[in-house]
């Protein structure tokens, strides 16, 4: 039973797919938003903190009512995934939650339009001064000249940010007849919008010039903060507009308030604020050219009915182990494999933990060669899960496929991937080569073969994973269940010695291959015992053996039943 905690205010139609799936309960808590309007954050970290850490949460899904701390993941108990019902992940730690090897997913579809008509709305109602004249009526009032507006039919905007929502709101500005421009560094071409051709300027500081009113649809982030500042403000005409409906302080707050004072800004209209709710003596609340509403860019029936219903799917998806859809820290891992990418991935596991004892010098690299197109799409799934069992046995943090690789870069650890086409000569299979520290060799490696430790697997017709070298040792085993490898000098009597330690242990051998390396000067051969256990071999019987004369490495290791 999967358990999901609403923990901010989510449409009804999301928490009600929740309590109609039999194997999902949910736990609504829309109060977690007053309470930190009312006792602040560090009230909700201790209170969801202790949810969390009592373990039965497996899902959480918040909006940006409120935020989700290391404080608060510091214990997840069982949490493994936590949806944003919405676009913004700002107010979500994404660190701490792939540390923790928490999923992070967002709904970044469902609420584009909605939020593109309301900057939309507010650039139309900025211009016809909508809210002041709405204003002095309901005081009584009545002035026509005060509120004479500006028309939009050919104006220039500026979209700041050309993604889903920029465009969006980029092709409703051209319906309108305005000429519309953009800036995103990490859109390289002018962009064609039907029939229309929006011109794209390779800096901000070239586009503010060109533009009678911008609107801003880019995420926080260190480059956007206050991209729109005093400086920025210079370079602009005078008597621009500015509307933000994407997050607080990417327009910075002081400034534009100065700008407005000043008339280099004709007027504001904001949606979202630095600090939320803002002040409540905040000058953006009461300027007389700034338009305010309090984060309503995806509040509509329709975009909060979807993005309810997408985030509560996204969660038990994941937690089913049915798909990934949305992820925000974890790129690359599918869950959506053929069966043969399946087994293909728990070859990867397999390969790799059956190897990880034999890596005892640390690892600085490790290539991937994935031979075959098929498992192509499987690829970033089959390197994290190659991580994790390669790196596990050597950590105390618990590790998967969401945190291996922050974990791997943080340690300068490097994977490279090569995938390659079928040949005669080279099945579907997958070779893992394991690079110790660099400049590091083997102590003394008999055998060249023995610098790096590689290790080469495939899934034959029967889905069963089979591991066929480990480091110039051909073989051919299923890695399954308790097993033991084994490096001694190739001479008569090892396969007795190993069969007698173990009897003596009282530990049943179930299978045994033995593979034959020639020594490079030619000096002799040494042989790689791979046993299959009945139960595992303990600490004392590897050290007894390890002692035994003509007993190179021994090394055991636990993996799932095929
Ligand atoms: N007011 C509200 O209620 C809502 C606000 N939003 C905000 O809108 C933002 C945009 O949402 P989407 O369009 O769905 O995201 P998106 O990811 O489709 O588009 C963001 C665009 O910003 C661009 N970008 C990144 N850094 C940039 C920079 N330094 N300068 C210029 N462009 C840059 C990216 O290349 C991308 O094309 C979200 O991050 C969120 O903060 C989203 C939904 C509702
Ligand atoms: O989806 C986003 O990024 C939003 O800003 C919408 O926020 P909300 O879910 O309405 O608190």
């Amino acid at each position: 039973m999967f358990t999901l905690l609403a923990a901010d205010k989510l449409a009804q139609e999301g928490l009600d797919f929740i309590n109609s799936q039999s194997d999902a309960t949910l736990l609504d808590r829309p109060d977690l938003v007053d309470l930190k309007k009312e006792k602040g954050q560090e009230a909700v970290d201790e209170e969801v903190g202790k949810l969390l850490a009592a373990g039965g949460v497996h899902a959480m899904a918040v909006r940006s009512g409120i935020k989700v701390t290391p404080a608060m993941l510091e214990n997840p108990g069982n949490l493994k995934v936590i949806a944003r019902a919405g676009v913004g992940v700002d107010n979500i730690d994404l660190a701490a939650a792939t540390d923790k090897g928490i999923l992070v997913v967002n709904t970044a579809e469902a609420s584009t339009i909605t939020t593109a008509e309301h900057a939309f709305t507010l650039m139309m109602a900025l211009l016809r001064k909508v809210g002041p004249a709405y204003k002095t009526m309901s005081d009584g009032g009545w002035d026509r000249n005060k509120f004479k507006g500006r028309q939009l039919h050919g104006m220039t905007v500026g979209v700041v940010g050309l993604g889903r929502i920029g465009r969006t709101f980029a092709e409703r500005a051209l319906a309108f007849g305005m000429t519309v421009v953009g800036y995103d560094p990490f859109v390289n071409t002018d962009i064609q919008l039907g029939s229309h051709t929006v011109k794209t300027f390779r800096t901000f500081e070239e586009m503010v010039p060109h533009v009678d009113v911008m609107s801003f649809h880019v995420p926080k982030t260190p480059e956007t903060t206050g991209m729109l500042n005093a400086e920025t403000f210079a370079l602009c005409k005078k008597g621009v507009y500015v509307v933000n409906a994407a997050r607080g302080g990417i327009v910075d707050e002081t400034d534009i308030v100065a700008a407005c004072d000043s008339g280099q800004c004709a007027g504001a209209a904001l949606d979202v604020f630095t600090s939320e709710p803002p002040a409540e003596d905040s000058p953006l609340r009461t300027h007389p050219n700034i338009l305010v509403t309090p984060h309503l860019g995806a509040s509509t029936e329709e975009a909060q009915t979807a993005v309810s219903v997408d985030a509560a799917k996204a969660c038990l998806s994941y937690l089913r182990g049915e798909g990934i859809s949305g992820a925000v820290n974890a790129g690359g891992v599918r869950v959506d494999l053929t069966d043969q990418q399946a087994a293909y991935v728990s070859l990867a596991d397999r390969m790799a933990r059956l190897i990880s004892p034999m890596v005892t010098r640390g690892v600085s690299e490790l290539d991937i060669e994935i031979c075959g197109v098929e498992l192509g799409p499987a690829a970033g799934t089959i390197e994290r899960t190659a991580l994790v069992g390669l790196l596990q046995r050597h950590f105390d943090t618990p590790l998967n496929v969401i945190n291996v690789g922050s974990i791997a870069d943080s340690r300068d650890i490097e994977t490279r991937i090569t995938k390659l086409d079928h040949a005669k000569s080279a099945p579907t299979q997958l070779t893992f080569t394991i690079h110790g520290p660099k400049g590091c060799v083997d102590d003394a490696p008999d055998h060249e073969a023995d610098k790096v430790r590689k290790i080469v697997g495939r899934v034959y017709d029967d889905l069963q994973p089979r591991v066929v070298e480990i480091n110039g040792y051909a073989m051919d085993m299923v890695p399954a269940g308790h097993m033991a490898i084994i490096q001694n000098d190739d001479r008569p009597g090892m396969i007795g010695l190993v069969g007698s330690e173990f009897g003596k242990a009282g530990v049943n051998i179930a299978d045994m291959t033995i593979s034959r390396r020639e020594n490079a000067d030619g000096s002799g051969a040494t042989a790689l015992m791979l046993l299959k256990l009945d139960e595992a071999a303990s600490y004392e019987l590897n050290d007894a053996l390890g002692e035994r004369e003509g007993i190179l490495k021994i090394a055991s290791v636990h993996l799932p039943e095929a």
